[in-house]
């Protein structure tokens, strides 16, 4: 049987083999030119295929339920209407345009009029530029792009998933996810993890690969061709891991064990999983697909149903993170050359403070409607000033505590004046690592740097951890790094109070500190410290 094999980072345990489905890449703008020989015939080349999409649309349609099952319908009646195909036909004729370059103008149009007119109709403008998508793909003869509905269960190859396609993933379907980009803290993997899909990203040499099954390693990250007459096997789940719930040393030095959740189905599974309350509410995730601004109402319900599960509990509400790879369409920015580092999360609010107004009185809202002990975060901040900004926001919105997340350098080097201006901080190890290495957590080819064992990494938490005794308030770790039960015990050690991370890990966290005393979770962080790469650092802290 075919044995090659390809190695990546693992990001989401368990291991699955399966019939390989390929996520086709997104379409460019189609040229312009050559102009059709016979306008007439391109132009009549529009309308089947508009048939076509539609009817595939509809069958879509019954297999699905509920609201998914509505809106195919309703993008099926898209691709067929007649007013986007004369359009097309039109300019083809007139304009001498090729059949797939008039549908892209001519849908671009309807989706701008739409968008224009906002409410309902707004959100609508996306479903007409997936009709778009896919029709031009039906006139090119090729596949359209983006996550394929998926028959039966299989494995996805991607060259990279944005954070939004990811979300709608059904783990049901999708055995496994693998990709050749992408970062172990990219939001692809995060969402991944969340999901309980096993994942492995940054697979060098995966889209060359011409393999019909493949198996899937997500806890080594190795990825090998698989006979494709196999049987399917599904994730291999870990057995039942004993924790007693509290987040201790086990001298009884407290550590909080918390969740990270972007949606209400996370907020139950942390819930379940025993998180001692949420530390990191990651709102933007609960709009990636929305083109206008959610109103207070509408974002404290939806706020609400995430923090119902944790009533009586401490949940840390972020505001909206948007920018780099969560664009969010409401808060689209100028082009920059350098999204990652241009006008992101709390940085959007200083130029459209009222966007962050709203959303104060809608958590406000929340926080009274689901009984839980919110406080709010902002993210990417830089400066103490930019602290205290926030928390006077935060603050006239009547919600009692305000914090901040430090995932900036400077952030973490100032940690001591960001602390005086807040009740507490948090550290985003995945954006700190980023910004630390100068190494894009999108990018496969930089994923080594972006190893939350990296010693660079820890020295900088040494600070906030100091700066935490010092002060005498909390300071939490919401990044990836949290969710590794060896490197939570060195996090403990440098004097983090809190550690905030995917349901699926929450019990071997908890269980790992339970098992290990104060003292040793600190001559670990000794250990680790005086090690210069990460290799060494994980050698250092399985020697102990
Ligand atoms: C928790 C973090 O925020 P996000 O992953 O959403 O950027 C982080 O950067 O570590
Ligand atoms: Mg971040």
């Amino acid at each position: 049987m075919p044995s090659e094999s390809l190695s990546g980072v693992a990001v989401s345990p368990g291991r699955a083999s399966g019939p390989v489905v390929r996520v086709a890449e997104p379409l460019g703008e189609p040229a312009s030119t050559p102009a059709p020989a016979d306008p007439a015939a391109e132009a009549a080349r529009i309308a089947p295929a508009a048939q076509i999409v539609a009817g595939r649309l509809e069958k879509l349609a019954e297999t699905a339920t509920g609201e998914a099952a509505t809106i195919l319908i309703t993008t099926a009646a898209m691709a067929a209407d007649p007013a986007l195909v004369s359009s097309a036909e039109q300019l083809v004729k007139d304009q001498h345009l090729p059949a797939p370059r008039a549908v892209h103008q001519a849908a671009g149009k309807f989706a701008d009029a739409l968008a224009a007119a906002g409410g309902y109709m707004a959100e609508r403008a996306r479903d007409v530029l997936d009709v778009r998508d896919r029709l031009i793909a039906e006139l090119l003869g090729i596949a359209p792009p983006g996550v394929p509905d998926l028959a039966s269960p299989s494995v996805l190859v991607a060259r990279d998933l944005a954070p939004a396609d990811t979300a709608g993933l059904d783990p049901d379907k999708v055995l496994a996810l693998v990709t050749e980009e992408g970062g172990p803290t990219s939001h692809t993997a995060i969402l991944a993890r969340a999901l309980g899909i096993p994942a492995v990203v940054a697979v060098r040499g995966l889209l060359a690969l011409d393999a019909q099954a493949l198996a899937v390693d997500g806890d080594t990250g190795v990825v090998e061709v698989a006979d494709p007459d196999a049987e399917v096997v599904t994730a291999v789940k870990s057995g039942a891991i004993e924790w007693d719930g509290t987040g201790a040393t086990s001298d009884g030095h407290r550590v909080k064990v918390l969740g990270n959740v972007g949606s209400a189905t996370d907020a139950q599974a942390a819930a379940e999983a025993g998180a001692e309350g949420v530390g990191l509410f990651r709102t933007e995730f609960c709009y990636l697909d929305a083109s206008s601004e959610p109103s207070v109402e509408e974002q404290r319900k939806a706020y609400t149903a995430v923090l119902t599960p944790f009533r009586g509990k401490p949940v840390i509400v972020r505001t909206l993170d948007a920018g780099a790879d969560k664009p969010l369409a409401f808060l689209e920015p100028e082009d920059e050359p350098n999204p990652a580092l241009g006008v992101r999360g709390l940085r959007v609010a200083f130029d459209r403070p009222e966007i962050l107004d709203r959303q104060l009185e809608a958590i406000a809202g929340a926080a009274q409607d689901s009984g839980a002990e919110v406080s709010v975060m902002a993210p990417m901040v830089a400066t103490a000033a930019e602290a205290a900004w926030f928390a006077e926001r935060v603050r006239a919105a009547g919600i009692a505590r305000a914090g901040v997340m430090i995932e900036i350098p400077a952030a973490a080097l100032t940690a001591r004046e960001i602390l005086d201006a807040v009740d507490f901080v948090s550290v985003g190890t995945n954006d700190l690592a980023q910004y630390t290495f100068a190494a894009d957590r999108q990018l496969g080819a930089v994923a080594k740097l972006n190893d939350p064992w990296q010693p660079g990494l820890l020295r900088l938490l040494k600070v906030i951890g100091q700066a935490a005794k010092d002060t005498g308030k909390p300071a939490g770790v919401c990044g990836e790094a949290a969710a590794d039960p060896r490197l939570a015990l060195v996090l403990a050690g440098l004097g983090l109070t809190s550690l905030s991370m995917n349901a699926p890990a929450v019990r071997a966290v908890g269980a790992s500190l339970a098992a290990t005393t104060l003292a040793e979770c600190e001559a670990l962080a000794d250990a680790v410290l005086a090690t210069s790469d990460p290799v060494s650092a994980r050698q250092a802290a399985a020697k102990r």
